[in-house]
């Protein structure tokens, strides 16, 4: 449940950054402060429309030979009654069939708020520190010092190839065969149905990084052990789905000082937004818990909450959009970019780069309104020579550096005019393709793959649309501003003809 970076974990290992990895189904994101903005603000510019990416993003899926279909009932019974045999205490939830995320836990029993729930013994908890099945090969990992995202998910491919003499097998064939996440969609679903949306170079980007983290291990580490990691077993297909379980089910644990875990069990709890608790480890009752905020009735379905995550966010990591409006920490990118036919191009860009920023950026607009740093960018983007002693000043505060307002009221109208652009220039993206027809789907072979389209469809419909809304809202507030600055210096004008009237 978390992102990847793009450069140096592709091509080092190196763990991804905090920015990039937020905690899943755990402690949720604060609101975007100052602070979390500037973590927002996203380099542009990488991914291209031509950005090649790996061959199995350009054709559909192969699934895995183990896991379940989603909505299976029966293994996930089988793995309900293995753990409690394995030490999970008596549950006042069970797995069911539900509306909203296929199979979820719910209340068998009345739930107080203020309740801790699950109590998951450590003993049932997956992490880099979980002893393999096959030892020599998690020692080479460790050896190797391969960090925990990539440890955990080919420890996970190890365990699930080895099957009935893993410690994990009921785990496992409770796992959904394939996940939903946009790691799963080819390169022409992204291009056909995220076109207007930004995920859609968050997705590219994060297909590239999974796929180069694969590329590393097997050429440092599988390529040297072919006996421990033979190819059959651990290749691109295998890592697309043990990263795309990682992504919709792993957990920080806060109290366990940040550690990643997946967590049987609690990991078949869904999301809402309405919900605000998490799950951790508690160290009063040695298991990982969480704590309801609101009482449950029988036959309920039981929420968490993966964080304060953008519609965007939830469908790149979880596959799910949800409905229009009822999610609050929803939020578009907008992506601004300086004029290359500027003639200060060279001096705005140094300044941006002296603050790691580029010539294009996206940030994040929310229905309540839009970051301090667009304001500064864009208010970089439109000043002229005259102001270039600002420059560095405006590419501070737009990194996040700085945190103080800037305002340049000479520069007022002309900045909220050149974001109203970008706005109208986005919504007009959406609108071409939620407008579109259906002339653009790719071409289909039989009726499953039909069904798959027409989900997606649907999926990047719901997203374009509470993403147009938001910009929507962005261009309401925006024209009324600016009419408020016209009407303001119309009323200037007239007074100022007044007392020129007066004067002669
Ligand atoms: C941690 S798992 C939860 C258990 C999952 N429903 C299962 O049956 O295995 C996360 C996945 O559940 C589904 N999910 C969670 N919350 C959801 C929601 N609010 N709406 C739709 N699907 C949801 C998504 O498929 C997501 O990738």
């Amino acid at each position: 449940m978390a992102k990847l970076s793009t450069s140096l974990y592709t091509t080092t290992l190196l763990p991804p950054p905090s920015r990039q990895n937020p905690p899943p189904l755990s402690r949720h994101n604060p609101l975007p402060s100052s602070s979390s903005r500037r973590k927002n603000i996203i380099r542009c510019g990488s991914v291209s429309a031509t950005t090649a990416l790996p061959s199995w993003a350009s054709s559909n899926p192969r699934p895995v030979p183990w896991g379940c279909e989603i909505e299976s009932l029966s293994s996930a019974s089988d793995l309900q009654k293995w753990l409690s045999e394995s030490g999970l205490p008596e549950q006042k939830m069970g797995i069911e069939r539900v509306e909203v995320g296929e199979r979820g836990l719910v209340a068998l029993k009345n739930i107080r708020k203020g309740e801790k729930l699950l109590f998951v013994p450590p003993s049932l908890v997956i992490s880099a520190d979980s002893e393999w099945s096959c030892a020599e090969a998690g020692d080479v990992l460790r050896r190797n010092s391969v960090p925990d995202w990539p440890l955990i998910a080919t420890y996970l491919i190890s365990e699930a190839s080895l099957m009935d003499s893993s410690k994990w097998r009921r785990y496992i064939s409770a796992l959904p065969r394939q996940p939903y996440s946009l790691l799963y969609w080819t390169r022409e679903e992204l291009d056909m149905y995220l076109a207007a949306s930004q995920i859609r170079e968050r997705a590219i980007e994060r297909i590239t990084d999974v796929t180069g983290t694969y590329n590393d291990l097997r050429t440092r580490i599988f390529s040297k052990h072919p006996q421990l990691f033979p190819e059959e077993v651990f290749n691109m297909d295998t890592f697309r789905w043990s990263f795309g379980i990682l992504f919709s089910r792993l957990v920080r644990l806060p109290s366990m000082g940040g550690k990643v875990a997946l967590v049987p069990w609690a990991d078949m709890l869904n999301h809402s937004s309405e919900v605000e608790t998490f799950l951790d480890y508690d160290k009063s009752t040695k298991g990982v818990v969480f704590t309801t905020d609101r009482p449950y009735q029988p036959g309920e379905q039981v929420f968490i909450s993966y964080g304060k995550k953008s519609n965007g966010e939830l469908l790149l990591s979880y596959g799910f959009v949800p409905k229009e409006g009822s999610n609050p920490n929803d939020s578009v990118e907008l992506s601004l970019s300086l004029d290359s036919s500027d003639e200060y191009y060279d001096e705005k860009l140094e300044a941006l780069q002296k603050h790691g920023l580029s010539s294009s950026q996206r940030f994040p607009i929310q229905i309540t309104g839009w970051p301090l740093e667009m304001m500064a960018y864009a208010y970089l983007v439109v000043s002229p020579p005259e102001m270039s002693r600002h420059y560095d000043e405006m590419a501070a505060v737009a990194s996040g550096k700085r945190t103080s307002t800037v305002t340049y009221p000479e520069l007022e109208e002309e900045t909220l005019r050149f974001i109203l652009e970008c706005c109208e220039s986005s919504i007009s993206k959406y609108t071409k393709f939620l407008e579109g027809g259906s002339t653009l789907d790719p071409i289909t072979t039989n009726t499953k793959q039909a069904n798959r389209k027409l989900q997606l469809k649907q999926l990047a419909k719901d997203l374009c649309n509470s993403e147009r809304r938001i910009l929507y809202r962005a261009q309401y507030i925006l024209r009324r501003r600016l009419r408020d600055i016209r009407n303001g210096e119309l009323r200037a004008l007239t007074i100022m003809n007044g007392f020129r009237k007066l004067f002669k």
